[in-house]
């Protein structure tokens, strides 16, 4: 089935055809209810669910030690992989129900929120990374380039409620993870370990990348991070997936033509299409010379400009296999910064079963 969907898109894809995004909601998740949720401000911290412990060896598997204060007599709760399998669980299946949302997915701003929770880590201080959940709280929350971020924290708010021991950060990460999956992308192997952060943990504002700038502010702002080039073109391919929105970062458009499935075809399309300037009010952004449905911007454009970016951009629009496994490596390695893992986990990631395993 996930080759079979896969096979589809990039068929549609190759053939030119023009509707293809229309349909790959459909392939990916199917219909589904409609529920509203509210998660903002904090309201549902973990008051009565107070995270006591790192990771525990405890027969011979990794757990959590949380305790619940009630009635004043601390109860303590273990989570095991079983328990953060069942959080996946109920991820994937809002996924997949609540279908009515952009090209048919919250998967791509799942994604996204992962990615701006992780991103804002600085190797030399230490500071920020996926440790804290700090954009539930502004000023970060209103940075500008965490605008619609919202719709992802929303959507996993009644996740966070059912499953109250998991805390804000280990869950936005495992949201990452269970979206590229669920989207038929690669397993990443995951690690809880997360704590939640006050205010005070809030970063401050442009440790993410602009997207009107070029290939020397990619390599600062991915360089302080830790990656090099060649992660640095793997990681952008995570814009295969989901779409630019003009009531958030100004830009307009999708980069692909199955928005809600990750292929290498953003590789692909960056090398194949012709891309020009897009005539409009907005924000400078290129466009596909054919169908103008497809954009590119700034920053993605500069990975083919660049000599030492575009070797990467040519191997993984050939190779879908190392785009996957390299992409898996260094998203693994995105969504781990700023954590202080109990010493000896290294080895002790999970992988989830997604809900398109044979
Ligand atoms: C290379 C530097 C990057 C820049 C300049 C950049 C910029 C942007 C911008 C401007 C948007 C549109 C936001 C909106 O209007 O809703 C976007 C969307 C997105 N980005 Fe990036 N991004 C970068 C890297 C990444 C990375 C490393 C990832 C993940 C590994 C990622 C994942 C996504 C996803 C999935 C979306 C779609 C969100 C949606 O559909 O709501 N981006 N990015």
């Amino acid at each position: 089935m996930a080759s079979a969907a896969r096979q589809f898109l990039r068929t549609a894809t190759r053939t030119g055809t023009r509707n293809a995004f229309a349909v790959a909601p459909r392939v990916a998740f199917r219909q589904g209810g409609r529920r509203a949720y509210s998660s903002e401000p904090t309201k549902s911290s973990n008051s009565t669910w107070l995270w006591v412990a790192g990771i525990a060896a405890i027969g011979g598997g990794a757990g959590y030690l949380y305790t619940q204060q009630s009635g004043g007599v601390p109860k303590v709760f273990k989570a095991t992989q079983k328990d953060y399998q069942a959080v996946y669980n109920e991820i994937a299946s809002r996924l997949e129900e609540k279908d009515d949302y952009d090209d048919g997915s919250f998967g791509p701003v799942l994604v996204r929120l992962a990615w701006h929770a992780s991103g804002t880590y600085d190797k030399e201080t230490g500071t920020g990374g996926s440790n804290g959940a700090t954009m539930r709280f502004a000023p970060e929350s209103d940075h500008g380039a965490n605008a619609g971020l919202k719709n992802a924290r929303d959507f996993l708010e009644p996740v966070k409620q059912k499953f109250p021991w998991i805390t804000y950060s280990d869950l936005w990460i495992l949201g990452g993870v269970c979206a590229i999956q669920e989207m038929l992308g690669p397993k990443i192997p995951y690690r809880p370990g997360r704590s939640d952060k006050d205010v005070s943990g809030c970063t401050p504002d442009g440790r993410l990348p602009d997207a009107s700038q070029a290939q020397d502010h990619l390599r600062a702002i991915f360089g302080r991070m830790g990656f090099n080039d060649q992660e640095i073109v793997a990681l952008s391919g995570a814009h295969a997936l989901g779409r630019c929105h003009t009531d958030r970062s100004g830009y307009s458009g999708p980069w692909t033509f199955s928005p809600t499935v990750l292929t290498n075809d953003y590789y692909r399309l960056l090398l194949d299409e012709k891309w020009q300037w897009k005539k409009w009010d907005g924000p400078k952004q290129y466009e596909d010379k054919t169908t103008k449905s497809l954009m590119m911007l700034p920053t993605d454009y500069a990975l083919i400009q660049d000599k030492q970016f575009r070797p990467w951009v040519e191997k993984y629009a050939k190779d879908n296999d190392l785009f996957f496994e390299d992409f898996k490596n260094v998203v693994l390695r995105l969504f781990e910064l700023g954590v202080p893992f109990a010493e000896g986990t290294e080895n002790q990631r999970w992988v989830f079963k997604s809900s398109n395993d044979e």
